[in-house]
């Protein structure tokens, strides 16, 4: 499968390499506003790929997306140190707005799948501006969120986070909501394990968990500018789940009419992830608690895309 990457920048080129490194797809064409930065990034991931798969990597312009069946959105600005991704929304809505008619112009029916922050909100945006079908027009939403928060688990409980079943929901940003309840190690519930383990998720522990998961982004921002390597992963595995139709479940964003009796939102739960984009979704089982922090992530998204809850 082809994939365009808009966007060469830091979460694009991680995507790319990340492709390429993995195999997701057999071509990768990246597009950016500075065609000598795609350029650059275009040679340096092809001369990855003798180490890895034979993953043809090219820079080119909107025309080269002809026959492409996925295209990965990454363009826009980033969250400067301090900054919130909501605050991120008009300059990005105007950058979605230039971007999208030239790739449908050539591809007219490709899945998208939006990285750019805000991505719930700029997911609902590429779906409005786009008109295709909901279930093809994916954020990549909590997926970089559940991945911190099973690495962080893994960490604690000295057990592989590919182990461990456990979601981030809601928001991709400061209000979504870790699943304790429902949260699993194989079949045990994760408090079993804990125990057994002796290494009890107390409060405290909790606590710091949920500030990792959370906090990532502005700590890492604060750290090195900006993330890369963790989205760049988590938008290839969904570049392969939907080019071998795999139908993994991924927390991954899609709008929908209605969630804990508000909407329409783009949010992020547990979906089924094909050939044709999102063929479903697997609700987790919440706490009265997680049910009551899903809605009000809900209505933060809402207000966010300037509309009343
Ligand atoms: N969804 C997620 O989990 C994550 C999302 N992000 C978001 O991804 C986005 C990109 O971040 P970075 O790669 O770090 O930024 P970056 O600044 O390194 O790259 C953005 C690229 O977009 C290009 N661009 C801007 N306007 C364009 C246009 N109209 N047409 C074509 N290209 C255009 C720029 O030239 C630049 O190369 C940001 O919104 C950031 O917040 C970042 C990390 C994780
Ligand atoms: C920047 C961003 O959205 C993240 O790393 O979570």
């Amino acid at each position: 499968m082809k994939v365009g990457i808009i966007g060469a920048g830091q979460v694009g080129s991680a995507a790319a390499y990340a492709v390429a490194l993995s195999g997701a797809a057999s071509d990768v064409v990246l597009i950016d506003r500075s065609e000598k930065l795609a350029v650059a990034q275009a040679q340096d991931i092809l001369h990855a790929t003798p180490f890895a798969a034979p993953v043809r990597v090219q820079a080119g312009a909107y025309s080269d997306l002809t026959g492409a069946g996925i295209i990965i959105l990454t363009a826009g600005v980033n969250q400067k140190p301090g900054e919130t991704r909501l605050e991120l929304l008009d300059r990005n809505t105007a950058v979605f707005a230039e971007i999208l008619p030239q790739v449908l112009a050539v591809t007219p029916n490709p899945i998208l799948i939006v990285a750019t922050n805000p991505v719930d909100v700029m997911t609902e945006v590429a779906q409005r501006v786009s008109g295709l079908p909901r279930h093809r027009c994916i954020g990549s939403g909590t997926i970089l969120d559940t991945a911190r928060y099973r690495a962080l688990l893994a960490d604690h409980l000295g057990v592989s986070p590919n182990s461990i079943h456990a979601s981030v929901l809601g928001e991709h940003g400061d209000s979504e909501v870790l699943c304790w309840s429902s949260a699993s190690i194989g079949t045990v519930p994760l408090a079993s394990l804990a125990e057994q383990q002796g290494k009890p998720l107390d409060d405290v522990v909790k606590a710091r968990i949920d500030h990792g998961v959370r906090r990532a982004a502005y700590t890492i921002i604060e750290g090195k500018g900006a993330t890369w390597f963790g989205i760049g992963a988590g938008l290839a595995r969904m570049v392969r789940a939907i080019a071998r139709d795999e139908r993994a479940v991924m927390t991954v964003s899609q709008v929908e009419d209605s969630i804990e009796g508000v909407g329409p939102v783009a949010l992020s739960l547990p979906r089924i992830l094909g050939a044709d984009g999102i063929l479903g979704t697997v609700m987790p089982i919440l706490s009265p608690e997680e049910h009551a922090l899903l809605r009000a992530s809900a209505e933060t998204l809402i207000r966010a895309a300037g509309r009343t809850p």
